[in-house]
């Protein structure tokens, strides 16, 4: 098992340079850093090159994370919507290869926030979010990808919300490179049991994300983490764990997330840095890795 964190944790826009963040990871003692995919379309070659170098240099694994625009939605009922979706995953998968990641995960099948100002078809949105994953899983399989589509809680989607709905999507899509994603903030939410979830999920668990309830950093919160590491253990999972908090307000990410106080108790760059290095000793503790 390899632990990593997810650099918005620092930021306050999807669009913030990550390259910088490496170095920082690495110093902290993760293995992997996530990166957001949102804005990688705009790194020249000549960017991408340099931090897949100061990464492998520094011994640290890239994952990458996304929740695709409403414009970019692979199950949108408007076929020019699919067709840019498309369209904006190629681009985004070749360039997300360039930095030799392997993972990428995320609502991928569908959009993310979702709009519920709209009326919700969800039988309709799953069925072509299983058509528009299966129609990109080869691509990205060409590029030594895997798709993880993650299960959100009923808030910020309407297609997966539980890990048996996740498992029967990837079972319906059929690719050996599109795999569930669970995130312990979702779980929180809907599952009945945090061990049979990630047991639903077994070999098909393709990354996991971890934060608190209110998406603090691991350790500090009520999720049950014996249980998640009994159950990561008994699945025998040897992927990604990418902490995932969120404790600071404002900008795109402030409001995506609903972050509207400050859970960091006021921190400053120096303590966000120490909680995560703290955060990662207890996750590789209870979890194992
Ligand atoms: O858990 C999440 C959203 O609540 C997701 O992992 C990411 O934040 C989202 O895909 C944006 O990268
Ligand atoms: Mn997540």
């Amino acid at each position: 098992m390899k632990h990593g964190i997810y650099y918005s944790y620092w930021e306050k826009e999807w669009s913030a340079k990550f390259g910088p963040y490496v170095e920082k990871v690495a110093r902290l003692g993760f293995d992997i850093i996530e990166v957001a995919a949102h804005h990688i379309n705009e790194y020249s070659d000549a960017d991408l090159a340099i931090i897949r170098q100061t990464a492998k240099d520094n011994n640290i694994i890239l994952t990458a994370g996304i929740g695709p625009s409403k414009t970019r939605n692979l199950s949108s009922p408007d076929s020019a919507v699919r067709q840019a979706g498309r369209a904006f995953f190629e681009q985004t998968l070749t360039n997300v290869a360039k930095l030799d990641i392997k993972t990428i995960g995320g609502a991928l099948h569908s959009y993310w926030p979702v709009d519920y100002s709209k009326p919700v078809d969800k039988e309709g949105d799953r069925a072509r979010g299983v058509e528009g994953i299966h129609d990109i899983a080869d691509f990205a399989s060409d590029l030594g990808i895997n798709l993880c589509i993650e299960v959100l809680n009923r808030f910020e989607n309407h297609v997966v919300n539980t890990a048996a709905e996740g498992v029967a999507f990837v079972k319906d899509v059929g690719k050996p490179n599109v795999k569930v994603m669970l995130d312990t903030f979702h779980m929180n939410i809907e599952e009945d049991s945090f061990g049979e979830a990630i047991r639903t999920a077994g070999p098909l668990l393709g990354h996991f994300h971890t934060g608190e309830s209110n998406r603090r950093v691991p350790g500090k919160g009520r999720i049950p983490w014996h249980e998640v590491g009994l159950a990561l253990r008994d699945i025998k999972y040897t992927g990604a764990v990418v902490m995932e908090p969120f404790v600071k307000t404002g900008g795109t990410i402030g409001s995506d997330i609903r972050v509207w106080r400050d859970l960091s108790e006021g921190a400053d760059e120096a303590k966000m840095d120490e909680d995560a290095k703290n955060a990662l000793a207890f996750s590789r503790f209870v979890l194992g890795g």
